[in-house]
């Protein structure tokens, strides 16, 4: 095999997490990078950045109407297209940008789909390359039901290039996906469903919060289907009819699958070099080693627990960096906060208040409707809440939720002070803007 093929470490993705690991290895190392789709991952192209500019505009659109009565006249709408040419302004040119940033590094990169021959040789379009290392980063990827009429089921993917904004609309899921994408579509003017196989939103959320995420929609007219399976989609002239299985019919123009993104791992021939999977991907040790040593597997690809993130992928890339160039710690993550855009939006970080409940010696739950309190009245902001999470031993905040307009600013604090456990009078210290959501820390932690 040539040198031009031989590399210290192969990359298989470039998304946020394999990205991450390969700057940092290529201050050391001769690394290559392989990437099916698009250079960037889903996170810029069809993730996180583009589902944020379509929700800034809409959320901006919500916010104001809040003022409505109090000085601010005149109505505003959504012009779709003008808000997808906002949103293409940027993704358009992520891949390129990223290709000339690993150009500029002088990382070698190169486009098509990897699977293993062996634990040191991938192969793509019939040309091997060999390395010592191999990190999978190959990330989750939209699921199709395998339902009668799946032809017709769209994926986020495609409702974030939607051309027009069809009149109405169904989610089946009611999670991540399908809330932001149902909020963004209901505050853009169509008639939104979300079809749920049981009577839960927002698994990874405390149950009473997703409550106000569901009266909240509600109120921009999206309706709820519970308890609701979907046994076939039909097309019937201009329209695609939904029957759930206890006989439910819902008329729409799309239907957009959102019931979970499964690791993308059926192109590696991962079976074939004895690296061990399960449903939720590939599976790691506290190294992020896969069964077979030298190979790593990091970001959404990975089989775990934790949230699959944008900021979780690029800190396990930079960990699985380090180890590869000699570090020996096992992976040991901070909190990990996390938000759901939904005007207004919801996050959450630390121990949760679900456990926080089940261990009442342990920790004190301080729950505060913080609408009426200066910041939120403002911001008529009515429905704000807000929920601390304290030991009880030591008084050190260790979980929080918000629900609130800008909550991901709120969290974001409270994040900080969990990290690096600092006590509530270190606040004492410290003197943010006045008035501002970080001044109302000292009242929320004290
Ligand atoms: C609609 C939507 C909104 C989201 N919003 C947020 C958010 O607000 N905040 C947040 O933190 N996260 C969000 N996420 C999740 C976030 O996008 C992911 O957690 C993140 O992109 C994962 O990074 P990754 O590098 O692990 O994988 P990815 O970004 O998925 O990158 C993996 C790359 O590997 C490539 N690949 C796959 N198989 C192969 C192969 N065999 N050969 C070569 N290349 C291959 C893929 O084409 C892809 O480009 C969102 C996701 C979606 C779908
Ligand atoms: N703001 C963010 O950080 C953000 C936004 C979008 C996506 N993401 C990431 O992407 C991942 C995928 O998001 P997602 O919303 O696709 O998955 P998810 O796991 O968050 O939600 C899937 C939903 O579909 C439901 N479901 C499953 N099978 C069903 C069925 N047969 N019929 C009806 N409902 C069914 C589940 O009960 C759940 O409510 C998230 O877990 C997250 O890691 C993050």
């Amino acid at each position: 095999m040539s040198e031009k093929k031989r590399f210290d470490t192969i990359i298989i993705g470039a998304g946020p997490g394999g990205l991450a690991a390969a700057y940092k290895l290529a201050q050391k190392q001769r690394v290559l990078v392989i990437e099916k789709g698009l250079w960037g991952g889903t996170c810029p192209n069809c993730g996180c950045d583009p589902k944020k500019m379509l929700y800034g505009v809409v959320e901006t659109k919500r916010q104001a109407q809040l003022f409505a009565q109090t000085g601010l006249e005149g109505s505003l709408a959504i012009d779709w297209s003008a808000l997808m040419a906002f949103k293409k302004s940027y993704t358009d040119s992520i891949p390129a940008g990223t290709e000339q940033g690993l150009a500029h590094a002088g990382i070698a990169h190169l486009h098509g789909t990897a699977h293993f021959l062996d634990l040191n040789t991938i192969e793509v379009d019939h040309t091997s390359y060999q390395a010592r290392n191999i990190v999978i980063a190959t990330g989750a990827q939209p699921f199709i039901p395998e339902i009668p009429g799946k032809e017709y089921l769209q994926t986020s993917t495609d409702f974030l290039s939607l051309e027009h904004l069809p009149a109405e609309i169904a989610f089946i899921g009611a999670g991540y996906v399908a809330v932001e994408l149902a909020n963004i579509a209901a505050q853009a003017g169509a008639k939104v469903h979300l079809i749920q196989h049981n009577k839960r939103i927002l698994r990874g959320f405390p149950a009473e919060y997703g409550e106000k995420i569901i009266a909240a929609l509600t109120a921009k007219k999206v309706t709820f289907h519970w308890n609701c399976e979907v046994a076939k989609v039909t097309k019937e002239q201009h329209h695609l009819s939904i029957k759930g299985t206890h006989g439910e019919q819902i008329v729409v123009d799309n239907v957009f699958a959102a019931t979970g993104r499964p690791a993308a791992l059926d192109d590696l021939q991962l079976a074939h070099v004895g690296i061990e999977s399960d449903q939720r991907g590939v599976k790691v040790n506290d190294h992020l080693q896969t069964t077979k040593a030298n190979v790593y597997a990091i970001g959404d690809a990975v089989s775990k627990s934790l949230p699959k993130l944008t900021p979780v992928s690029g800190f396990e890339g930079n960990y699985v960096a380090e180890t590869i160039l000699g570090a020996t710690a096992p992976i040991n993550y901070p909190v990990i906060a996390h938000t759901v855009f939904a005007g207004p939006e919801l996050s959450q970080v630390g121990v949760s208040l679900a456990w926080a409940q089940k261990h009442p010696a342990d920790y004190s739950i301080n729950t505060q409707a913080v609408g009426s309190w200066y910041t939120y009245q403002r911001l008529r902001d009515n429905d704000a809440q807000v929920t601390t999470i304290v030991t009880k031993k030591a008084n050190h905040l260790v979980g929080a939720v918000v629900y609130a307009a800008n909550a991901e600013e709120l969290i974001n604090y409270l994040t900080a002070l969990i990290t690096q456990q600092l006590p509530a009078t270190a606040l004492a210290n410290w003197m943010p803007v006045y008035p501002s959501a970080a001044s109302d820390l000292k009242y929320l932690y004290s």
